[in-house]
């Protein structure tokens, strides 16, 4: 007999110009008197301060994401104000502390922004127990605000999704090679965000106008729902994502500049010439862009790739993708350079 199956997806999405000047009514439906924005280092923070001025009629703290631990007090509600990093941490809060949770995405840069899951390592770190699954309640995705972004982030969310074409392969081949569920739904869904950015990358790359940035942002939040419809990050992140991972682990924390979206790029490229699929037509895309087709454009050097190319797999053991029991340092040396990567 079939299990039941459920899935959470976000409640409520309001995006456009000035989105963020209805956080107030957005908050007004949810019972809450303590809340805890949660935002980012620097840039971020001027916009976690106005959104904590809109909330004036109550107790509001904001607090970096670097700096909240787990044993901090109770809120009612929690918000994600900031990239990918803060909403993540926001997300484990949400998750501890059984808040509910409203994110306010201030760049385009990651498919974090609509995802019940949590991605950034730290937040990983901080909840010890179990497997995270925290929708938000509401998005309130401000097209401005996005707009101002530099546009590095924006590209970079351009980056994020050119690694559906891969993850979803890599889905379909465990499927086939181990039997692993898939959903053709999500799938489609990843897909179809991967094919919008492809088909628009012309139009879109300068990011100067507000619906060029709705596109993307329209589509990030479909891989979010994908997420959540799959139950997992399944047809988002591949191994593509694996190779990005294992790069930012051994760039450590403390001096790695590298964006996420930038390395799931890279990493599509590689991982789609693995996969024997159009690995040309995704670095052209990239290129259009204005994304790094380089490792050195990053500044990653070739036996850091190396190194992430023949770890990336032990990273998630339970996810079989095109990299099977692990890649060997010739291959990946031939791999970077037949895509010249290097
Ligand atoms: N949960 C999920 O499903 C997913 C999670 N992720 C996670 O998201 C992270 C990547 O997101 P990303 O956004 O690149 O990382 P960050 O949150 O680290 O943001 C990158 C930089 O962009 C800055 N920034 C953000 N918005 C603006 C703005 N409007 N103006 C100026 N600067 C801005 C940040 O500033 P500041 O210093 O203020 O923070 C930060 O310096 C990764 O950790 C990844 O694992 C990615 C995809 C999916
Ligand atoms: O970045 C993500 C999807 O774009 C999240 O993927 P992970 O589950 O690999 O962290
Ligand atoms: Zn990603």
């Amino acid at each position: 007999m079939k299990q039941l199956e459920s899935f959470e997806i976000p409640r409520t999405v309001i995006f456009g110009p000035g989105a963020i000047s209805k956080t107030p009514q957005v908050v007004a439906k949810h019972k809450a008197e303590r809340i805890l924005i949660i935002t980012g280092k620097s840039a971020t923070a001027n916009y976690a301060n106005e959104v904590a001025r809109l909330l004036s009629g109550y107790s509001v703290d904001v607090v970096r994401y670097d700096e909240i631990d787990t044993s901090y007090s109770k809120y009612d509600l929690v918000l994600g104000v900031g990239g990918g990093r803060p909403i993540d941490v926001a997300k484990v809060y949400s998750y501890l502390h059984r808040a509910p949770l409203i994110v306010i995405p201030t760049s385009a840069s990651h498919d974090g922004i609509a995802s019940p899951y949590v991605s950034y390592a730290l937040s990983q770190k901080m909840a010890s127990h179990g497997k995270i699954v925290a929708s938000p309640i509401a998005i309130i995705a401000d097209t401005t605000v996005i707009l101002n972004a530099p546009s590095r982030l924006l590209k970079a969310g351009v980056g994020d999704l050119l690694g559906k074409i891969v993850a979803v392969r890599d889905w379909q081949l465990a499927h086939r090679l181990k039997g692993e569920e898939y959903s053709e739904y999500a799938a489609h869904l990843a897909l179809t965000s991967y094919r919008i950015v492809v088909s628009n990358a012309f139009r879109i790359k300068n990011f100067t106008k507000e619906e060029d940035v709705r596109v993307l942002v329209k589509a990030l939040i479909g891989c979010g729902v994908a997420m959540g419809i799959a139950g997992s990050s399944r047809p988002c992140s591949g191994s593509e994502h694996l190779f990005a991972h294992a790069v930012e682990l051994l760039l450590g924390e403390k001096n790695n500049e590298a964006v996420h979206g930038e390395l799931v790029a890279l990493g599509a490229v590689i991982m789609a010439y693995l996969h024997g699929m159009n690995w040309r037509r995704i670095k052209r895309v990239a290129k259009e862009v204005g994304l790094p087709t380089t490792l050195k454009q990053i500044g990653i050097d070739t036996d850091v790739a190396i190194e992430a190319l023949t770890t990336a797999h032990t990273l998630r053991p339970d996810r079989y993708t095109i990299l099977g029991s692990g890649l060997g340092k010739e291959a990946a040396r031939r791999a970077l350079e037949t895509t010249e990567l290097i």
